[in-house]
């Protein structure tokens, strides 16, 4: 059951119709110690939160079970790192993280960060691992400034026997409160490596080293829970970064998952649902099957934007006509080193942004061509 003060996604949605910022929701906050950094744990449920019957059962159980206070008094070892405050955002399996939920954490995440008098030095998002690289691939496209937001979650309930939440979670916050983390964008941390949100995945459904960046790799590690980086601060040379703070919705846009005679007759009930945008989940490197063409040719025709990407969730996307200056663009938009979940995050972001199609197919690209040439 909710505990007092916590908000619910209905709580959210009501909220929305009245206010574009939304406000911290504080139900924790530890003693104040003036001489630690501040950090803002906003959890959304997931395993992380997850409880079971048995101490042996990570597949039968109830994710999104605790709250943020039980979250943190599992590591009270926290607060001697840091000042902390927790903030329950949503309490649920990651699949049901809304866009709402996400423009939220958003808002939160540079409020939090960026504003004028920030009053966090660091955010970290507990979140489900199933939709967590969605989340953590929105929050840092939208991320104004240079401080860091780490999103973490666990691959075992918190009631089962090693557990890995507690210490993912103090990882976490040690990544996100370390100056050597500024300036990496939004950061990945489980299983003692450190990802970037752009780059990184769930590779694995079950097992605990599960979010990796196969071809960019991970950027730091942790030893006895301290960070450690293996280059100076960088980011990923095709990430753009756009300010949402007046978006208050996202369009809706479809993943359609290619294969040999994949027609995508529904593209027509999704339209008429309101979809503004399409990804491809497509073969190989962004191949949308053939006999889908007329009915992707209708969608394109009225001016919605299909993005190809590719299931294999790896390798670089340039149709034809996209790479080469001067060349004719391809009938559909390169989603380049995009999978297909995060191009999806990147066209609601383009569309919510009002962008027209020219201006997607721009920002999709353009970084492509302009490193390759
Ligand atoms: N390990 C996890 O967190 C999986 C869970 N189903 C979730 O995404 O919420």
């Amino acid at each position: 059951a909710p505990f007092a003060g916590q908000r619910t996604v209905v709580d959210f949605l009501q909220k929305r119709d009245t206010a574009v910022q939304p406000d911290f929701n504080i139900t924790y906050s530890s003693p104040v110690n003036e001489s630690l950094p501040r950090t803002l744990i906003m959890a959304t449920g997931g395993t992380i939160a997850g409880a079971s019957g048995s101490a042996t059962d990570a597949t039968n159980y109830k994710a999104g079970s605790i709250g943020v206070e039980a979250l943190v008094d599992a590591v009270p070892i926290l607060l001697n790192i840091s000042n902390v405050d927790g903030m329950q955002v949503s309490n649920v399996d990651s699949g049901s993280i809304t866009d709402d939920i996400v423009i939220e954490l958003s808002k939160l995440t540079n409020m939090a960060l960026c504003s004028d008098n920030a009053p966090y030095d660091a955010v970290v998002i507990t979140h489900g691992t199933d939709t967590l690289e969605e989340t953590a691939f929105t929050i840092d496209a939208t991320l104004t400034c240079n401080k860091t937001a780490v999103v973490v979650g666990a691959m075992r309930p918190a009631t089962a026997i090693s557990a890995d939440g507690p210490y993912n979670l103090i990882e976490a916050v040690q990544t996100a409160i370390s100056p050597s983390s500024h300036g990496r964008g939004v950061l990945i941390t489980l299983n003692d490596r450190i990802c970037q949100a752009y780059y990184c995945e769930k590779t694995n459904a079950n097992a605990l080293d599960t979010f990796k960046a196969p071809e960019q790799g991970f950027v730091g590690g942790l030893l006895s829970t301290a960070p450690f980086f293996y280059y100076p601060p960088s980011q990923p040379t095709f990430k753009r970064v756009y300010d949402i703070a007046n978006v208050t919705s996202f369009p809706r846009v479809d993943i359609l998952y290619s294969h040999q005679e994949a027609v995508f007759d529904g593209v027509n009930v999704s339209v008429a649902h309101g979809a503004k945008g399409f990804i491809g989940a497509g073969t190989g490197a962004g191949g949308i099957s053939p006999f889908a063409s007329d009915n992707l040719d209708y969608v394109i025709e009225q001016g919605i934007p299909v993005v190809a990407s590719t299931k294999i969730n790896n390798g670089l996307v340039h149709l034809a006509g996209a790479v080469v200056p001067g060349e004719t663009p391809g009938q559909y938009i390169s989603s380049a080193l995009l999978n297909p979940v995060k191009s999806r995050r990147l066209l609601q972001i383009l569309l919510a942004l009002g962008k027209s199609v020219d201006e997607i197919r721009e920002a999709f690209e353009e970084p492509m061509r302009s490193f390759l040439y």
